[in-house]
């Protein structure tokens, strides 16, 4: 499986040594890679011994079969659909790119019509098989997350108390915060939708780790879930597991039996 990857940042750095590096996917190599600092694009090329590339447009026309996203929200949305009419498939970091149900809806039709797949792992939270499984009768009726993280991992503003930055749903959440609350956005996929999907931010300048409080309620009863990520040390805005999760998504992506 030969990859390319957008974004060359804490989760494409992670990504690129975990594969070409310590060998972590069997037969997946990264071949080539744009990021937006054509110096770092080089440094890492040579490296991670990758091509780098001068535009995404020429990663995505090159002789590769996955784009791996890990670079912003706009990125994807700038670039999806010519990823997929490529025929190459597309695994994304920043699901918030996916808030909009009508694009969604979009993609999945150029998905069917040109035999390609998106992959949207699990990021910074867990229980989307609990929403999944319930939703498939309907029979989910709330969903709320609850992100708490310092204040350096959120807007940045000196704080002397934990204080709420947002409170709406999952929809205005990623327009407001699109390098802090992706999670909103694959539980709103998995679950009720953005526009349904609630969610409040808390800026804690006591906090250490980037927490995610889910609960969801429906048919199947209730579930609370709490995932106190540890952050990234390249990056305290994103969590390690985040990283993780899209390394599991590449590595399981061709298996014959599917888990979950
Ligand atoms: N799904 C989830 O649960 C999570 C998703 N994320 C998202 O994943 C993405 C990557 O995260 P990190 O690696 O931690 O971010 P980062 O900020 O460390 O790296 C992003 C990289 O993308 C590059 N970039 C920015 N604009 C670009 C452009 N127009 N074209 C090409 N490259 C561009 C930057 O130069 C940087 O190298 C972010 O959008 C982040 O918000 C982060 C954490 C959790
Ligand atoms: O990494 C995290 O904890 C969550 C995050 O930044 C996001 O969802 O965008």
């Amino acid at each position: 499986m030969k990859l390319g990857l957008i974004g060359g940042g804490n989760i494409g750095k992670f990504l690129l040594q975990s594969i070409n590096s310590d060998k972590l996917v069997d037969g997946a190599q990264f071949v080539g890679l744009y990021t937006r600092n054509q110096e770092k694009a080089n440094e890492l090329a040579e490296e991670y011994d990758l091509r780098s590339y001068q535009s995404i447009d020429e990663l995505i026309a090159s002789d590769i079969d996955v784009i791996v996203e890990a670079a912003t929200v706009d990125v994807v949305r700038a670039h999806a659909t010519s990823v997929l009419t490529h025929g190459k498939d597309l695994v994304v970091s920043s699901v918030g790119a996916f808030s909009d149900n009508d694009y969604f809806l979009q993609l999945e039709t150029i998905c069917k019509e040109q035999g390609t797949t998106i992959h949207l792992p699990s990021g910074a939270v867990g229980g989307l098989d609990i929403l999944k499984a319930a939703k498939a009768i309907g029979a989910l009726q709330e969903v709320s997350l609850t992100t708490t993280k310092p204040p350096h991992a959120l807007n940045g503003v000196t704080l002397e108390n934990k204080t709420v930055l947002f409170e709406g749903n999952a929809y205005e959440a990623i327009k407001q915060f699109p390098k802090n609350i992706n999670v909103s956005i694959i539980l709103s996929l998995a679950g009720l939708g953005s526009k349904e999907t609630k969610v409040k931010i808390i800026a804690d300048p006591k906090a250490t780790k980037n927490s995610h409080e889910i609960t969801a309620k429906g048919a199947f009863g209730k579930v609370k879930l709490v995932v106190e990520n540890d952050p990234m040390p390249n990056n305290p805005k994103t969590s390690y597991l985040a990283a993780l999760s899209v390394l599991s998504t590449l590595k399981h992506k061709d298996q014959s039996i599917k888990v979950g």
